[in-house]
Order: C-alpha cells, then sequence, then structure tokens
C-alpha cells in the first residue's frame, strides 16, 4: 500500500499529552495514528527573521512529523493574514469582515511555493498526499508544477460558500484553478460541495458531472478531471465512549460537579472566534433567565473559550466583547452563592473534557456557520445511554445535516434559542434516551476511520480521466 502524507498548516502537538483546540489537528490525528506515514506542516512557532530552512523530522511510532517554524512576515502574510483575514471570513459567510490586500495573497501564495518546495525532497513515486484547509489550496498545483504526478487529495475543513460571495475575492478564478489541480477534493457537506459546483458551473468553461446521490461529482475545469465528493468528518466514537466513562469519575470532573451543588450544568466548549456564535449564545442563555425565571440560581452555564488566532484584530474585539457580555450578564443575574456564567478563556485535555460533557445536562452548539463543528459529535459520544444530556445544535454547523435528533435552532433566534433550552432542560428521559440512540447509532457507524477509509479509499483510485 501506497504511503499517506498529509500536509496541514496546524500539526496535533507531537507531545501527546499536550493540549489540541481545533478539530483538524484532533482528528487527523485520530486519522493518521491508524495509518502512519507523514505528518508535514508549520511547527505552531514563529521565529524572527527566515522561516526554517529543513523541516525537523521527529518519529513517533509509524508517523513521522516533518515541522518547519515560520519566520514573522511569512506567518502575518500567510496565516494572520490571507489565510484568517480574507478566506477564513469568506468561507464563514462574513463579506463585512474580509481584508483585501495584495501583499497578503502574495504572501499566501510565496509561503504554499516555499511548503511544497520544503516537502518535494522528502517525497517518493507511489506516495498519496492528502493535503488539508484552506491555508494550503495552492499547495498542490505548486507540486505540480514540479512535476510530482502523485495522487493528491485535498480536503476542505470549513464550508465553501455560493458562487455570489466567492466572487467578491480579488482573482477568484486563480483559487479555484488551484483547486483543481488535486485529484479529489473533499467536502463536510451537500451544501459545501453544491457551492463549489455551482461556481465551476457558472464561473468557468468547465463540466460537472453529477452523480445521482447528489454527493459526488466529476469536475473537468481549468484542463483538468477531478473528483468532488462529500465526506463528513467525525470522531474516534468508540474511543472517546470509553474515555468518558472513566472520565465520569476524574478528579476533575468530581470537582466540577461538587462546585454545581446540585445545580443543572449547560456547557459550550469553543475557539474563541467570531464564527461560533458566542455573544447570541450568551444572550440566548440570559434570555432563558428572563423568559424561565425558575432556572434563576439552577442552572450554570459553563463556557470554554481558549483564545485564538490572537494577532488578527477581530479575535481581539470578539475576546473584549464576550469578557463584558459575561460580565453584564453575571452583573445582572449573579446571587452571593451563584454565578450564571463560568467563562473560561483556556484550554482543557480531551480526557478532562469528556468528563464535563458528561457532567452536563446540555452540550449548547450554536455556531453562525461552522465547517462541521467536532464538539457537537464529541459532546453525544460522552453521554451516559442511561442518562444523556441533551444537545442543542445550530442549524449552520455541518453536524446538523448528520446529527437530526438535535435540537436544532438557528443561532440568530435568540428567544428561539432561550425556548431550546427550556425544552433540553425539561425533556423527559425516554425522549433523551431515544435521541441519543439514534445519534450514537449515527456516530457509530460513521466515525473517525470512516471517513479517512472512504477519503484514501476514493483517492487510492485516482486519477479519473
Ligand atoms: O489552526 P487554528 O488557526 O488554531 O484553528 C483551528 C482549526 O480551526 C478550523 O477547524 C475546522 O476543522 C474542523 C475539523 O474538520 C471542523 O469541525 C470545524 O468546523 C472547522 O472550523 C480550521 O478549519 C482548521 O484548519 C484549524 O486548524
Ligand atoms: O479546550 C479545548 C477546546 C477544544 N478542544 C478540541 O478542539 C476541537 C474543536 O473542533 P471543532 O470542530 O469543534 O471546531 P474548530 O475549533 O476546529 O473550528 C474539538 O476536538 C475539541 O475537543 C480541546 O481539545 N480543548
Amino acid at each position: 500500500m501506497s504511503r499517506l502524507v498529509v500536509v496541514s498548516n496546524r500539526v496535533a502537538p507531537i507531545d501527546e499529552g499536550k493540549q489540541t483546540a481545533g478539530g483538524l489537528a484532533v482528528a487527523v490525528l485520530a486519522a493518521l495514528k491508524k495509518t502512519g506515514g507523514i505528518w508535514f506542516g508549520w511547527s505552531g512557532n514563529v521565529v524572527e527573521g527566515e522561516s526554517q530552512d529543513q523541516p525537523t523530522l521527529t518519529e513517533a511510532g509509524r508517523l513521522t512529523y516533518a515541522t518547519l517554524d515560520l519566520g514573522r512576515r511569512d506567518h502575518d502574510e500567510y496565516y494572520n493574514g490571507f489565510a484568517n483575514q480574507t478566506l477564513w471570513p469568506l468561507f464563514h459567510f462574513r463579506l463585512g469582515l474580509i481584508a483585501v490586500s495584495r501583499r497578503t495573497r502574495q504572501g499566501y501564495e510565496r509561503v504554499n511555493a516555499w511548503f511544497a518546495d520544503r516537502l518535494h525532497p522528502l517525497l517518493r513515486p507511489d506516495d498519496m498526499i492528502w493535503v488539508h484547509d484552506y491555508h494550503l489550496i495552492p499547495f498542490g498545483e505548486e507540486l505540480r508544477r514540479k512535476g510530482c504526478t502523485q495522487r493528491m487529495g485535498f480536503f476542505l475543513h470549513t464550508p465553501f460558500p455560493p458562487p455570489e460571495l466567492i466572487t467578491a475575492l480579488p482573482n477568484h478564478a486563480d483559487l479555484i484553478r488551484e483547486l483543481c489541480a488535486y485529484d479529489l477534493v473533499g467536502f463536510h457537506t451537500v451544501t459545501d460541495l453544491r457551492g463549489f459546483l455551482d461556481y465551476i458551473r457558472q464561473e468557468t468553461d468547465g463540466q460537472v458531472e453529477q452523480r445521482g446521490d447528489e454527493e459526488t461529482a466529476t469536475v473537468r475545469a481549468f484542463g483538468r478531471t477531478l473528483l468532488a465528493k462529500v465526506f463528513p468528518i467525525s470522531i474516534d466514537t468508540a474511543q472517546l465512549e470509553s474515555i468518558a466513562r472513566t472520565s465520569a469519575r476524574s478528579r476533575q470532573t468530581e470537582r466540577l460537579r461538587e462546585s454545581l451543588v446540585g445545580r443543572r450544568l449547560i456547557i459550550g466548549v469553543d475557539r474563541l472566534d467570531y464564527s461560533k456564535g458566542l455573544p447570541q449564545r450568551f444572550e440566548a442563555f440570559e434570555q432563558l433567565l428572563l423568559s424561565y425565571p425558575e432556572h434563576c440560581n439552577r442552572v450554570t452555564f459553563l463556557q470554554v473559550a481558549p483564545p485564538s488566532r490572537e494577532d488578527v484584530p477581530e479575535y481581539i474585539a470578539i475576546r473584549r466583547e464576550l469578557s463584558e457580555l459575561a460580565g453584564r450578564i453575571n452583573g445582572r443575574f449573579a446571587e452571593f452563592d451563584w454565578m450564571p456564567i463560568r467563562y473560561l478563556n483556556r484550554s482543557f485535555g480531551q480526557r478532562t473534557l469528556a468528563g464535563f460533557y458528561r457532567a452536563a445536562n446540555v452540550g449548547f452548539v450554536t455556531p453562525l456557520r461552522d465547517g462541521m463543528n467536532l464538539v457537537a459529535k464529541e459532546y453525544v459520544a460522552c453521554q451516559d445511554p442511561d442518562n444523556p444530556g441533551v444537545l442543542v445544535l445550530s442549524q449552520f454547523a455541518g453536524a446538523a445535516r448528520e446529527l437530526e435528533e438535535a435540537l436544532i435552532v438557528n443561532p440568530f433566534d435568540v428567544e428561539g434559542v432561550a425556548d431550546a433550552l427550556q425544552r433540553a432542560l425539561t425533556m423527559p428521559l425516554p425522549e433523551r434516551k431515544e435521541r441519543h440512540g439514534a445519534l450514537m447509532r449515527r456516530l457509530r457507524n460513521h466515525d473517525i476511520g470512516w471517513w479517512r477509509e472512504s477519503y484514501v479509499d476514493a483517492l487510492t483510485r485516482a486519477p479519473y480521466d
């Protein structure tokens, strides 16, 4: 079997005990552990001066990490700039937040070419190369320019918006041409795939041949033939179930339970990102206390929100906004022995989170737009099947496509979300068990192994012309 070479901007910390916040790293680590191979990407370090010339190679079992430090200019233009101030808001339907600059676009292209140069000498002719996410769209075309003919796939972890939004990006056709250099392009949902196919139909001379199932299409564009397909990412369901059983009795979970002194718990876990809908979520919790005052002093909302992309102005702004909002709501409702919102700007490891999820009566996941949202799936997998909590989930998370038995909400409708919280907090046990059982059946069938195998299997069949 061919060796798998995974390329992503974010590589999970090599030291496994370290906490990761970000679904891509969590999921790719779970997938790569099974097959072994190379994981190539940014080390997470920013250095003064030039980016690191040669990758640092670290062996961990059957997996070799090849990582590079980024120089400050590269990091600013490629990661903070084009990736996170242009593509991220664009792909999350936030045209009002996009920054357009030739300097960062050039930096993005330059760093992609530079990354490709560094990986090239490590490649073998029969490798399969699997590139991840919006930071690295031009990477495949850069490798092709060097003569690489290996099978190459790309997976987009964010949403892909309709062409009406993509065309707001100057030189958008170049980005889509770069995407077409891959043999296989994967998306989380049918909606994301449709955005891509509509772009090809409306903005290029290319052709789309859609298969009957709506989830697969052959695309002929920019002189290439590729397969575009839906592969909803998932979690290591069985492992999480088992971790959650153990963590239910961990010291930290016990401490959390004791601190609640019998109150119900609502939990949210998100990177501190404007796409996650946190201000609206805090307001919905406030509305719960206003509309259903019987919950005052009886429910606690724990929001874990580790800071993310802290050099980007919009992330500095959302952090300030949330601190003020939590302070205002707590000031309004708190009692001398009860703080309604526990708002934590720090991250926790997966084991600790598993215990916290299990202790929570409600999983509160309300992004304004999200590629998938693994937290939603993790919350479900960590419940006690004999007394499960209820997931309140935004219709705009990719996960809502599969997790139909959650209480699906519109995160912009603060009063509607408060009503859903009320329904979750008062849902009878038989209904909770039925919903949880249905959700778990899907998560067991479609776990991270299924995601990896279906993607790799499709890539193995390339080329498609
Ligand atoms: O690497 P960072 O800038 O720290 O950000 C963390 C990751 O955020 C995004 O995650 C996405 O991938 C998840 C798994 O597919 C998905 O569930 C979630 O909806 C996405 O937001 C980003 O796309 C990753 O590249 C980042 O590493
Ligand atoms: O303190 C934290 C917060 C989050 N996460 C993990 O980070 C991932 C977040 O992925 P998700 O798809 O929900 O969103 P993303 O951050 O990738 O946009 C999940 O696996 C979380 O368990 C974590 O390990 N510690």
